[in-house]
């Protein structure tokens, strides 16, 4: 469902990521490592947003470097800070990430919004929310068109006590079917959602 394979990537001079391998059946997982080893440029990677230098992305057997379409309508991103255009209401981000995935906004999304308790924030715009409640917004738009691979960048920061249960509760369900690949410093939340954890180290060929 999720196949990387052989990817490279370079910041200048210093090397991130070396020849990352790595296959994912439905589940979850929990990337970990130190502060800057490259964790969100490792799902900035897998998300299609940035490049590898080498190596192949696969999303359910298309490749993020050939079918690139294919491949982005079937993950969802969601990265620790929030790009969210201030402009627009919740409701109609909600809408643009629909359309931008060619799909409605099935009961089930709106069951993910109304879990996270989001219903009396979607006629708001986006940039007069509160961090949390932007982030409950992106997390919750993970779910439009029902992806198989949720890629995630410390999906818990910032949430208050009652959405992180939320979350919990959302990852084990989405994990039954889908590859919930996560980066986090959070033990105690990886335990919750029964991920397994995947050291970063581990990842890189020379370790
Ligand atoms: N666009 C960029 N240009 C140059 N260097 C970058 C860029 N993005 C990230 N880096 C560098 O790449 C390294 C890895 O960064 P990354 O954000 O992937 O780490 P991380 O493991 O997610 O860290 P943290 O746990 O602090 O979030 C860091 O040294 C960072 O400064």
């Amino acid at each position: 469902m999720l196949r990387v394979e052989q990817v490279c990537k370079s910041y200048g001079s210093r090397q991130i990521l070396r020849s990352i391998n790595l296959a994912c059946a439905p589940g979850a997982y929990m990337l970990r490592g130190p502060n800057g080893i490259g964790k969100s440029t490792l799902l900035r990677v897998l998300a299609g947003v940035t490049p590898p230098d080498s190596g192949a992305v696969w999303i359910d057997n298309h490749a993020l470097h050939e079918q690139p379409v294919e491949a982005k309508l079937r993950l969802a991103y969601a990265p620790d800070e929030c790009p969210i255009y201030p402009f627009i209401t919740g409701s109609e981000l909600l809408a643009f990430v629909a359309h931008a995935k060619r799909c409605q906004l099935t009961p089930q999304v709106r069951a993910v919004v109304e879990r996270f308790g989001l219903d009396g924030h979607l006629a708001t715009r986006c940039g007069d929310m509160s961090l949390g409640t932007q982030k409950k917004l992106m997390l919750a738009a993970a779910w439009i068109g029902d992806p198989s691979v949720l890629l995630l960048d410390e999906p818990s920061n910032g949430l208050d006590l009652d959405a992180h249960a939320v979350l919990v509760d959302l990852l084990r369900e989405k994990s039954a079917n889908a590859v919930v690949f996560v980066s986090s410093h959070d033990q105690a939340f990886a335990q919750a959602v029964g991920a397994q954890v995947v050291a970063f180290e581990s990842l890189q060929a020379d370790r």
